[in-house]
């Protein structure tokens, strides 16, 4: 059974004189534990379905439900993770991750024990009680990743978190994230414009075409490559060819 489903969705932008139709009948699945990535080109409405499906923006037409319920009516946690850590200076980093539950008044001992714990996992338990100014790029994103995964959300919104970032810790936070989601269980929709980052990481993979925003074509990851940590997918015999494939797809007029 979907865990998320977009049926028919549009959406329309007003603003003073203009008008844009971002998106276009879009109708996509998502299972409880899945990973989908959203591949395509620039102004396609990558981001605007991720605001669409986080309740943060209510869409013009169309169903979005999460677990059967429209979203505006579910009780939708979601976790972001922006191209930008945006922590705060001013807080330690195990405050910085503690940030969510706070506001919810939750931070008990327990939720404590936790965020020590996922720091610990993601390697970073000797700077927590360092400021995010003295942390380097990709530490501060796997400080944004444990600060996303302390709320237990239901559904992780991925919007480029890798982009602004080297290529080495890119491969290398793509490898943490991927195995945290994993052992965590956790559904996410990753919107990225690398292809080989969408096939290292992703069940499925949606391309899309600018324009209005549409559906070109939806792929399914091999089996063999979705067992596999994302580094190693990239040298997988299966890769190149569903590559060529996306590449082929994306580039259709
Ligand atoms: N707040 C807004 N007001 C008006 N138009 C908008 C707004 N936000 C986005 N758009 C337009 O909607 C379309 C889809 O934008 P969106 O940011 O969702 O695309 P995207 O695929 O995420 O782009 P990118 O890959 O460049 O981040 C674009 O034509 C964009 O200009």
């Amino acid at each position: 059974m979907s865990f998320l489903t977009l049926e028919n969705v549009t959406h329309h932008y007003f603003n003073k004189n203009n008008y844009t139709k971002a998106l276009n009948d879009i109708s996509f699945t998502v299972k409880e534990g899945e990973f989908v990535s959203l591949l395509g080109p620039s102004g396609c409405g990558k981001s605007t379905i991720l605001s669409i499906v986080s309740g943060i923006m209510k869409h013009t037409s169309g169903k979005v439900l999460l677990d059967n319920k429209p979203i505006t009516e579910s009780e939708l946690a979601i976790g972001y993770m922006l191209q930008q850590d945006y922590l705060f200076p001013w807080k330690t980093i195990l405050d910085n991750v503690l940030i969510g539950p706070s506001i919810h008044h939750n931070v008990t001992q327990e939720v404590k024990e936790k965020a020590k714990e996922l720091l610990n996992e993601v390697g970073l338990s000797n700077v927590e009680h360092q400021y995010p100014p003295s942390l380097s790029g990709g530490m501060r994103q796997r400080v944004a990743l444990v600060r996303t995964l302390i709320t237990d959300p239901k559904i992780l919104l991925l919007d480029e978190p890798f982009s602004a970032l080297d290529y080495q810790t890119k491969l290398k936070l793509e490898d943490l994230v991927f195995k945290l989601l994993h052992a965590y269980q956790k559904t996410a929709i990753l919107v990225t414009h690398d292809i080989g980052e969408a096939i290292a990481m992703s069940d499925r993979i949606i391309v899309m075409s600018a324009n209005p925003g549409e559906i070109a074509k939806i792929f399914e990851v091999p089996i063999e490559l979705r067992n596999e940590m994302p580094f190693l997918v990239r040298r997988h015999p299966k890769y190149q060819s569903i590559f060529d494939k996306v590449w082929e797809e994306l580039n259709k007029k």
